[in-house]
């Protein structure tokens, strides 16, 4: 899908102490993306530490997945296990093309 670059920081929502924590081992952006398995018709949103190249998020794209656009540039969303993924964009616009491509994955499933 896009395979174009979505800058973003990803936070995961920690339920214990009720507060969002950067995912993974290191403050600082990712590229995230929308990666399409095609022969199995599945999508996942992968997303890789600009930094480092740390996997922050590998999480499936499923039907039921309700996608908030909480603010211009914060989107979030829970994965099947209750986990609260959150994507805080550089810009509105990075923020818009993810949303677009989440939207045509949804509509593709
Ligand atoms: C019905 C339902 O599940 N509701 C979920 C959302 C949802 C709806 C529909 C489908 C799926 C989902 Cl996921 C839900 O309410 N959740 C999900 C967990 C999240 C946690 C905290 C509270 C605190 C307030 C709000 C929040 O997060 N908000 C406000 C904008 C704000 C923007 C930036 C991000 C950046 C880091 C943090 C900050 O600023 O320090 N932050 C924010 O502070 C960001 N919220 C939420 O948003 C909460």
């Amino acid at each position: 899908m896009s395979d174009e670059k979505c800058l973003a920081s990803v936070m995961i929502y920690d339920d214990g102490e009720r507060k969002w924590k950067a995912a993974g081992k290191t403050q600082g952006l990712s590229s995230v993306c929308i990666y399409r398995h095609t022969q199995e018709n599945t999508f996942r949103v992968i997303g890789r530490k600009d930094q480092d190249g740390e996997v922050v998020i590998n999480c499936a794209v499923v039907p039921q997945l309700k996608y908030n656009r909480a603010t211009a540039t914060f989107h979030q969303w829970r994965d099947g296990n209750g986990t609260v993924y959150g994507l805080n964009f550089s810009t509105g616009h990075t923020a818009a093309a993810f949303a677009a491509t989440m939207d045509a994955a949804l509509d593709a499933l």
